[in-house]
């Protein structure tokens, strides 16, 4: 009998398929890194079939790791960076460029074009919950179809596909039978309407795209259709899609209005429960589906930095000051939490609440016993201060989490979550399962499969590992981010 759900989840630095069980065990994982394309100052793209082979590969290592057989999977779910754009031939399944990674700024310029027109930023964000950033998909479609030869002819006759991570990795499963996203995919292009759930044709012809380019929107829990035989020997159904901001909103049991989850990968994303309230942020924060399930739409606030894990990668590949992420750890123990040396990550600009997409990064306080420790221990404080900039601007638009609950690659350090804790004056939850991206979308699949009958009963798995309270004093807590936000002033007046 089948017993196990099968998550895939298409990151920014690597894919990653995880088996779990029915209790959200995990019971095997794979994981294959991949490199990232910087073709010019600001441009950061994938190669869309090294993300399919790599998703491939992972999901066939899973199920063997496991000692399992593909038939022992219920469902699968696929979870994803989010705005990622895929634009592919709707007959070979090719894709005509590069995935156009999120945090690529190449559009920053037609996005500045489009702000010139009165009052359509207003429009745009009333719709969408977004912002006019080249951060989402729309203009990074719009860009695709103007630069590579011959694509927007045939998109408007009608041979392209467009789709996010999600929807380009169930084209490939399915041997091109579905060609579908989830809503919450779908409210993160700037061409979907939260409101009436719909494709928005104003935003559309605003971005040049045919709608026949665009997937089904379906629940986050949905009959997907199934993997093609060839692929796994059987053919596994797909029951669940959700973005990987939301995933982990499902997977840390954010279920009630005021829960909040701060995902801590490559970027970080903090997202709060907002019910069914589309809460309009009036600090540049943003409106999103949270999840929709049974055709209930549940909305959330999110705050998205650009550089969390990043920096510390950049620091061990780029200033090459450490050899893996985890000695951060110890240099920051050794620096302590006064550290004068400020660091503003804004490598590829800044996200909320400044969205400035160009900004550029610079390290401050440097004084000739700067050393390597301090320097790394900025670049981990400027991801618990830029959480602090989102927090602000979350209880400045009176969503105020009372807790706050954390995963992501970065929260296996401990020095990092006291460091949040004390830099939020808020208690930080870290859950047992710290995989709440796979784990939210294995619970989608299950809803799906039956396993689960209810969210209430997703809920009850959440459990506990680790609890950081604030021990800062309060005098101490403001000197360090006054320090923090002198920092970013300068970084947002020096262009
Ligand atoms: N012990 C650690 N301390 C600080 N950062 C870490 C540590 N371990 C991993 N990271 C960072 O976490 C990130 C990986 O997290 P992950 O959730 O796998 O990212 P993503 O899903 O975005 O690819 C990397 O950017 C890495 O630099
Ligand atoms: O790949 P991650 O985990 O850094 O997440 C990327 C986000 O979905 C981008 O919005």
């Amino acid at each position: 009998m089948s017993r196990y759900l099968l998550a895939i989840d298409q990151g920014t630095t690597s894919s990653r398929a995880i088996v779990f069980d029915l209790d959200g065990h995990i019971i095997a994982s794979s994981q294959q890194e991949f490199p990232q394309i910087f073709p010019q100052d600001g441009w950061v793209e994938h190669d869309p079939e090294i993300i399919w082979r790599t998703t491939e590969e992972t999901c066939r290592d899973v199920i063997k790791k496991a000692s399992l057989h593909a038939s022992d999977i219920l469902s699968i779910g696929i979870t994803n960076q989010r705005e990622t754009t895929v634009v592919w031939d709707k007959e070979t399944g090719i894709p005509v460029y590069n995935a156009i990674v999120w945090q690529d700024r190449r559009t920053a310029g037609l996005c500045q074009k489009l702000k010139q027109e009165e009052g359509l930023v207003e429009r745009l964000t009333a719709k969408t919950g977004l912002l006019l950033d080249p951060y989402f998909s729309a203009s990074k479609i719009e860009w695709i179809l103007d630069n590579v030869e011959d694509a927007r002819a045939r998109a408007e006759a009608g041979d392209l596909l467009f789709g996010t991570i999600d929807t380009f990795l169930l084209w490939r499963l399915t041997g091109g039978v579905q060609h579908a996203t989830d809503a919450t995919n779908a409210s993160r292009t700037l061409l979907f309407n939260i409101h009436t759930n719909e494709w928005d044709e104003e935003l559309l012809a605003l971005f040049n795209i045919p709608i026949n380019m665009l997937p089904e929107v379906r629940d986050c829990a949905a009959d997907y259709g199934h993997t093609k035989v060839d692929l796994f020997g059987v053919e596994i159904p797909i029951g669940g899609i959700a973005g990987d901001q939301q995933a982990a909103l499902i997977g840390q049991a954010c279920f009630t209005p005021g829960m909040a989850k701060s995902t801590y990968g490559t970027g970080c994303f903090m997202i709060m429960n907002t019910g069914d309230q589309a809460l309009q942020s009036k600090n540049r924060l943003l409106t999103t589906i949270g999840y929709r399930i049974n055709g209930k739409t549940t909305y959330a606030l999110e705050g998205s930095i650009f550089m969390a894990g990043a920096t510390i990668q950049w620091i061990r590949d780029g200033l090459q000051l450490i050899s893996n992420a985890k000695e951060s750890q110890s240099l920051a123990e050794e620096t302590g939490a006064d550290n004068s040396v400020y660091m503003v990550p804004a490598f590829t600009g800044l996200g909320a609440p400044y969205w400035d997409p160009e900004a550029r990064g610079a390290i401050f306080g440097l004084a000739r016993d700067t050393g390597i420790k301090e320097i790394v221990t900025a670049g981990l404080q400027s991801v618990c201060y830029q959480t602090r900039d989102l927090l602000q601007a979350m209880s400045q638009d009176g969503a105020c989490p009372a807790s706050i609950r954390v995963d992501g690659g970065m929260v296996v350090n401990d020095w990092l979550m006291q460091f949040l804790a004390d830099t939020l004056g808020v208690t930080i939850e870290r859950p047992r399962v710290t995989e709440t991206t796979a784990l939210g979308v294995a619970y989608l699949a299950g809803l799906q499969a039956g396993v689960f009958e209810s969210l209430e009963q997703v809920a009850d798995l959440w459990h506990n590992e680790a609890k950081f309270e604030p021990k800062m004093s309060e005098c101490d807590r403001e000197r360090l981010y006054s320090g923090w936000l002198e920092a970013v002033g300068k970084v947002l007046g020096n262009k």
